[in-house]
């Protein structure tokens, strides 16, 4: 189904920086809106209900699954994360760039459904670096951190499924990608829906 906004879809090992990345493109530039998942995972320090998740029990994450409410969901470092249609269908609907930032599975399956959505990978520069960055942000036990160090390397693997990689090493280079990508798919779909605008026009259909 061709819709008149972008889906972009960021994923990437846990601490590579893609919510940072992605919160600094949203500050930037009006014209992408976050989609916020559901998850079943508890609440870190300063997230907020609706800010960065949808924190639901896992009775009501089972209800969701059963009702259909989800394009896509998936089991992540043992606990579930879902993108409700809500989310994006709407708003893709009505010309809004959507951007989810979701694991690899959820993401292989957006292209499914949606295939003109643009899947950006994020690489961290070093193991070294990826493991420090999550001692760093402090927010993981040791224990979390190292299932997820553990996650990141079958994770990693997925990167050449993806339409662009990203190396967060500097982050204002890293960012600087982000946009270029986001504003190179909206110049290619405008391009597109102009040509076939004239040639409708040319052919006398509507
Ligand atoms: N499939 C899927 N994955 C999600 C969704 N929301 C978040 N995730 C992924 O779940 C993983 C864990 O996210 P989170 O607990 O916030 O940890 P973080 O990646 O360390 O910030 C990340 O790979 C997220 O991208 C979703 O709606 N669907
Ligand atoms: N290019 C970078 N250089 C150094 N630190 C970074 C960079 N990008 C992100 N960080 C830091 O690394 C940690 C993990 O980033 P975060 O955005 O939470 O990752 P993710 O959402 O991928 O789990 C945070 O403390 C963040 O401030």
């Amino acid at each position: 189904m061709d819709y008149p906004g972008n889906l972009f879809v960021v994923a990437a090992p846990s601490g590579a920086g893609k919510s940072s990345l992605v919160k600094a493109l949203l500050e930037l530039d009006s014209r992408v809106q976050p989609s916020v998942s559901h998850t079943t995972r508890p609440p870190r320090g300063q997230e907020k209900h609706g800010r960065e998740y949808f924190f639901v029990s896992a009775d009501e994450f089972d209800q969701m699954v059963l009702a259909g409410a989800f394009v896509e969901w998936a089991h992540v470092h043992g606990q579930r994360y879902g993108t409700s249609r809500k989310a994006i269908e709407e708003r893709i609907a009505q010309g809004a760039d959507v951007i989810l930032e979701i694991d690899f599975q959820g993401a292989l399956q957006i292209k499914r459904i949606f295939a003109n959505a643009v899947l950006i990978f994020i690489l961290p520069p070093s193991w070294e670096e990826l493991r420090s960055r999550l001692e760093r942000r402090g927010e993981d036990s040791p224990e979390v951190i190292e299932v997820r160090l553990k996650n990141a390397a079958v994770e990693m693997t997925q990167a050449r499924e993806f339409d662009f990689v990203i190396i967060n090493e500097l982050f204002e280079r890293a960012l600087f990608d982000l946009k270029a990508i986001v504003h190179a798919q909206r110049l290619k779909f405008s391009a597109q829906r102009r040509a076939r605008a004239d040639t409708f026009k040319a052919l006398n259909i509507s």
